[in-house]
């Protein structure tokens, strides 16, 4: 005899007593799944001729039949971002979330050793849908002359001209398209204050940039009695005067025309080096060209008369310097904030960090009138946030959703230096990958350029001497080397590609650069393909800014780090796993 699982609910014939198999009813469907019927000692049998019931589907009454009998699969749609870890709504977690948490890989090591400040799901995908709305520089609210300049001048090798998200979120916030209430109120009171952070390469300059150059000409249109009352003009005129008076016996400010404006920015970029100064003063340069803007670019790269002419010999409407330099020069003669309304920090998380913010911080004080302040990163460490919470409650922060992210385009690969061939022989290890990465067949017809990042300064000479014995065309980089003074061996790896014949040697068609961290903040090494970590990263920072060097704005990038027994191989696999699942570093 069969014996047939919940028989309640149908009717059944059985073949071997000699009546025909009829099945009617839900649950034996189960049965006929699994294609055999089972005896009573719970055996199986020979193969089931049980049928479905021709009118199964027609029931209007839910079947009991695990959603076999539909015609339709009732999939949800699926969510744009997964959110399985804490999220800012009230309900439990379901059964699906937690099932998530159990199979998602808990990067237990990074976790360890965890820098950076934990950006939620829930903000990313907020971020995500909102920066949805702006396709072209067109939607945004700008001035004709201010397109024109992004359009011809700091995008005009393009074909396609298209803001980036970090743009799409941070231009019409900036322009007041999407200004809150809250920043409103905050206005009254006291200066604005917004945080940036978006991916390395992902375009935060011109974030920044074309709103402020957008306000600035704005307030030029404003007719000058609107701008100050009756009293604030009787003050003007009374500084303007005593300084016309001081003048006359300060030997280092010329006496010139036009005092009010001469040696005060309205609008002042601060970067933590030189190389910087020239990189975001050149994007600033050719925009100002057609915007009508008056900017300087300072730093110890010049001498003292050159910036004392770039300084006071004319208006100036935006200048860039780094910390120190303005610092000293405000010490001296702090009327040069005082026409300041902007003051944009970028690379943040270097200038707020223990050694500059001191330096940073005494700057924004000194500028009484400041209207905006702009903090630009691609990483907020959690000391970062820390020190922001505490000075500037009140900041805004505009978050890209794919921040901390290292895009699954950049490949990273694990060289272990102990393992044969190289039996901890560091520099041979080197040596030998940029062999392999010289002998492989991308970057054809050009010279293929490779930084190599070291943590210590004495490192980059020892390793550039060994390349170039070795018969690479090394050159070495760091604060207090003479190449660094010959500013054309940066150039060569942020300026566009080098063609080459095919004539050349492998080995020939390769550039590189030892490096320290000097070279791995905002240096846009667009055409670098290749990275290699000679030393591991002190922090997730640090390699989320070396790896930055590579990949920008879209293009592919290959990164090797090289470990041996003192590194934490886990914290490393850890970081790998997160990059071939796309997801943020923590
Ligand atoms: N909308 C755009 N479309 C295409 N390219 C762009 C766009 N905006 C900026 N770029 C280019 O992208 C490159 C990287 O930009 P930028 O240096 O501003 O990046 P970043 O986010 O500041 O990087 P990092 O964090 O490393 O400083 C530059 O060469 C810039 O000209």
């Amino acid at each position: 005899m069969i014996r047939v699982r919940s028989t309640s609910a149908c009717l059944l014939r059985m073949q071997h007593l000699g009546h025909p198999t009829l099945l009617v009813g839900p649950a034996p469907s189960r049965i006929f799944a699994r294609g055999m019927a089972r005896t009573s000692s719970g055996q199986r049998d020979r193969p089931s001729r049980l049928m479905l019931s021709t009118r199964v589907a027609d029931r209007k009454q839910k079947p009991s039949t695990g959603g076999l009998n539909v015609r339709q699969a009732g999939l949800t749609p699926p969510r744009p971002f997964r959110d399985t870890g804490r999220s800012d709504s009230n309900t439990r977690p379901s059964r699906q979330d937690s099932q998530d948490r159990k199979t998602k890989p808990s990067f237990k090591h990074m976790k360890m050793a965890q820098s950076l400040f934990p950006v939620s799901w829930a903000q990313r995908a907020n971020t995500g849908a909102k920066i949805e709305n702006w396709g072209s520089f067109n939607d945004f609210d700008l001035l004709p002359s201010i397109k024109e300049a992004v359009s011809n001048k700091a995008l005009g090798d393009l074909t396609t001209i298209q803001p980036t998200a970090v743009q799409k979120l941070v231009i019409p916030v900036l322009t007041g398209m999407g200004l809150k209430a809250r920043q409103k109120t905050v206005f009254e009171g006291r200066f604005e204050s917004f945080l940036i952070a978006a991916e390395t390469g992902s375009g935060k300059t011109l974030a920044y940039l074309i709103p402020t150059m957008n306000y600035l000409k704005r307030e030029e249109e404003i007719p000058l009695e609107k701008k100050f009352s009756k009293e604030e003009e009787e003050a003007r005129s009374l500084t303007k005067r005593l300084e016309m008076e001081q003048q006359l016996f300060d030997l280092e400010v010329p006496t010139v025309e036009n005092t009010d404006v001469n040696g005060k920015p309205r609008a002042v970029i601060l970067v933590p080096t030189s190389e910087l100064v020239n990189q975001v003063g050149a994007v600033i340069k050719s925009m100002s060209h057609i915007a009508k803007l008056r900017s300087a670019l300072i730093s110890r790269d010049f001498s003292g008369r050159v910036i004392r002419n770039r300084l006071f010999f004319s208006p100036i409407d935006i200048l860039v310097s780094t910390p120190h330099l303005l610092s000293s020069l405000a010490e001296n003669d702090p009327r040069i904030l005082s026409n300041c309304s902007h003051i944009i920090v970028d690379e943040a998380d270097s200038l707020f960090d223990r050694s500059f913010s001191p330096i940073t911080s005494a700057i924004i004080s000194r500028a009484e009138g400041l209207k905006r302040l702009i903090l630009c990163s691609a990483t907020i460490p959690k000391s970062l946030d820390r020190s922001l919470r505490k000075l500037y409650p009140d900041m805004q922060r505009l978050v890209t959703p794919h921040l901390h992210a290292i895009p699954r385009r950049v490949q990273l690969s694990i060289v272990d230096i102990d393992a044969d061939p190289y039996r901890g022989n560091k520099l041979l290890a080197c040596a030998d990958n940029l062999h392999k990465l010289a002998k492989d067949d991308t970057e054809e017809g050009f010279i293929k350029k490779v930084i190599v990042f070291v943590n210590e300064r004495e490192t980059t000479a020892e390793v550039a001497s060994y390349l170039r014995f070795r018969g690479f065309d090394a050159a070495s980089l760091e604060r207090d080397t003479s190449d660094r003074k010959d500013a054309s061996v940066l150039d060569y790896f942020t300026g566009p590609k080098t063609a080459v014949g095919p004539e050349v040697k492998a080995m020939d068609r390769m550039a590189v650069l030892v490096t320290t961290d000097i070279a791995s903040r905002g240096v846009d090494t667009k055409t670098v393909k290749n990275i290699v970590l000679y030393d591991v990263p002190f922090s997730t920072v640090d390699f989320i800014h070396r790896l930055g060097r590579t990949g920008r704005m879209g293009r592919r990038g290959q990164a090797v780090i090289l470990v041996d027994k003192n590194t934490n191989k886990a914290w490393v696999k850890d970081i790998k796993k997160a990059m071939f699942l796309g997801g943020p570093l923590i």
